[in-house]
């Protein structure tokens, strides 16, 4: 499996953690930053992974700032791309089961780290569940 992941300075410390994490389970990862704390802007770093998931360069994407909702607000302008901001594992969950969600988005500075790493096991881990949100999902894209 591969990821791309991006996230500002709210973000940096869950990213690598998220990061060790992934790689430790043999995931390949492609991290577009920040890896620092200096204040910058989430859409340089949205923006990438976003671009990978419409390519299909990866399998899925993870984003990361303080509320979630700039990385999310960002990553959904890519008409491919389904991004989901979660806040626990049940919504996490229905994001993949439900929406077929390609990116997920998490809020650093409102969730706990465990959380965080319990969720992006969730979101890489449970299949869309197809029939009736098949409908559906189709008819989120407005082009
Ligand atoms: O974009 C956001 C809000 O939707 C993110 O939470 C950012 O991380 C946040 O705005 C950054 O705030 P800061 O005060 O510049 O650290």
């Amino acid at each position: 499996m591969k990821i791309a992941i991006g996230n500002d300075h709210a973000g940096t410390d869950y990213k690598l953690a998220i990061i060790g994490y992934l790689k430790s389970k043999g995931i390949t990862i492609i991290n577009y930053g920040t890896d620092g704390t200096d204040s910058v802007d989430y859409p340089d770093f949205a923006h990438p992974v976003a671009e990978d998931v419409e390519k299909g360069n990866v399998d899925f994407g993870i984003v990361i700032c303080g509320s979630g909702n700039g990385a999310n607000m960002t990553t959904n302008k890519h008409q491919l791309v389904r991004s989901a901001l979660c806040w626990n594992k049940e919504i996490t969950a229905l994001a993949r089961e439900h929406n077929d969600a390609n990116v997920l988005s998490l809020p650093a500075r409102f969730i706990a780290l465990p959380q965080a790493l319990e969720m992006v096991d969730t979101f890489l881990n449970t299949p869309f569940e197809g029939g009736r949100h098949e409908r559906r999902v189709e008819k989120i894209s407005c082009s």
